[in-house]
C-alpha cells in the first residue's frame, strides 16, 4: 500500500528525516514509534501529502501521493493538532468533508454517533480537547479512508473511548481492508493493535519488525541448575543472558520454540521454562547499544 524509500526531508540544516525507508502492506496496522523530535509528524505528513521530501520517492498504491487529490481523497488523517472551522458545528463538518470525500457515508455517520454521543449540533471548537479528537475519529471513520494516517491520536481520549476506537480500528482493518498509520511516543499504547512497528530517532529508522515474526523467533528461556553453570553457555551464539541469580539463568534467545530448547537443553539444566517476551525486552535486545532511545518508548 505505501512504499517510502531513502526520504530525506530538512527544515533549513536540521535533517527531520535521514534516508527512510518503509513498506506498508494493505489491510495492517504499522506503528511509527519515537521520542520527541524523532520525526514521526514529519514523515506522517509526506504520507498524507502535506509535505514533499527533498529526496527519496513516496508512493501510495504505486502513486505519489503531494498535489495528488486523486490518492489524497482515499486517505483521512488525523494530525495531532486539529484544526476545525470556526463556528462549525459537526454536522458542518460532515456536509462539508461529504463534498470533497467519495467514501463518505451518511448511514454510517448518523450510526456513530451511538458511540461517540456528542450532539452534532455543538460547534466543534466549544467541545473539549479529548471530545474534539472523538469528533476527528468519528468523521474519519465516516468517510471510509483505504488509509488512515493517524498522528499520536489517543493523547487526550479517556480510557473507555480509548478501548472504543481501538476496537473500531480493527474492525475496520478486518471487514473493509483499511490500512493504518498510527504514530506514539509509547509502545504499549498501540503494542495490541500493530502488525508491524517501526521506531525511528533523530530522523533515522532505527528498527523495523513484523511482530507475529518476532513471536515466532525469539524466546525467552529460563533455566536451573543443580551443578556449577556452564561456562560456555555465555557464548553469543546462545544469545543475551538478561538475568542471572544464582544458579538460575534467564536468557533471551533467537529461533523457534523447539530450537532453543534444544540449544539450552544441551547444557543439561534441571528446570527449562519458555517464559513470555514483552516487546520491551525484544526491542533493547534488538537495539544492543542504543537502547537509550527504545527504553523511552515504554514510559
Ligand atoms: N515546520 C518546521 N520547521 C522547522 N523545524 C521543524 C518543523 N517541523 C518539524 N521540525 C523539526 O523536525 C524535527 C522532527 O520533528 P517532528 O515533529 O517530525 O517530530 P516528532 O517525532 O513528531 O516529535 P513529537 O513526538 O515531539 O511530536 C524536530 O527537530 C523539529 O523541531
Amino acid at each position: 500500500m505505501i512504499e517510502a524509500h531513502m526520504l530525506t526531508k530538512c527544515f533549513y540544516d536540521l535533517k527531520a528525516l535521514d534516508k527512510v525507508s518503509l513498506s506498508v502492506r494493505k489491510a495492517s496496522i504499522y506503528g511509527l514509534l519515537g521520542s520527541n523530535g524523532a520525526g514521526k509528524t514529519t514523515l506522517l505528513k509526506i504520507m498524507a501529502g502535506i509535505y514533499q521530501q527533498e529526496e527519496g520517492e513516496l508512493s501510495i498504491e504505486g502513486k505519489p501521493v503531494f498535489e495528488n487529490p486523486a490518492v489524497k481523497r482515499k486517505i483521512a488523517f488525523i494530525p495531532d493538532q486539529i484544526y476545525y472551522y470556526d463556528n462549525f458545528t459537526i454536522d458542518d463538518m460532515a456536509r462539508f468533508y461529504k463534498t470533497v470525500y467519495p467514501g463518505w457515508d451518511d448511514k454510517k455517520y448518523l450510526k456513530l454517533e451511538e458511540v461517540f454521543s456528542i450532539e452534532r449540533n455543538r460547534k466543534i471548537r466549544s467541545l473539549s480537547k479529548g471530545m474534539q479528537r472523538q469528533v476527528a475519529f468519528w468523521l474519519a471513520f465516516s468517510l471510509n479512508p483505504e488509509l488512515m494516517i493517524l498522528d499520536e491520536p489517543l493523547d487526550g481520549l479517556d480510557p473507555i473511548m480509548r478501548k472504543k476506537v481501538k476496537q473500531l480500528l480493527v474492525s475496520e482493518v478486518a471487514e473493509r481492508d483499511m490500512t493504518i498509520v498510527i504514530s506514539s511516543h509509547n509502545l504499549r499504547e498501540i503494542e495490541d493493535l500493530c502488525d508491524y512497528i517501526g521506531i525511528l530517532h533523530k530522523g533515522k529508522m532505527l528498527l523495523q519488525k513484523d511482530l507475529d515474526d518476532y513471536k515466532a523467533n525469539m524466546h525467552k528461556v529460563q533455566l536451573a541448575f543443580n551443578k556449577e553453570i556452564p561456562a560456555d553457555i555465555f557464548k553469543p551464539e546462545n544469545g543475551e543472558c538478561i538475568e542471572k541469580r544464582g544458579s538460575v539463568l534467564i536468557f533471551i534467545s533467537r529461533g523457534s520454540r523447539d530450537e532453543v530448547v534444544s540449544r539450552f537443553m544441551a547444557y543439561k539444566p534441571v528446570i527449562l521454562d519458555i517464559l513470555p517476551l514483552t516487546l520491551e525486552e525484544v526491542f533493547i535486545y534488538e537495539m544492543g547499544g542504543k537502547d537509550y532511545a527504545v527504553k523511552q518508548l515504554f514510559d
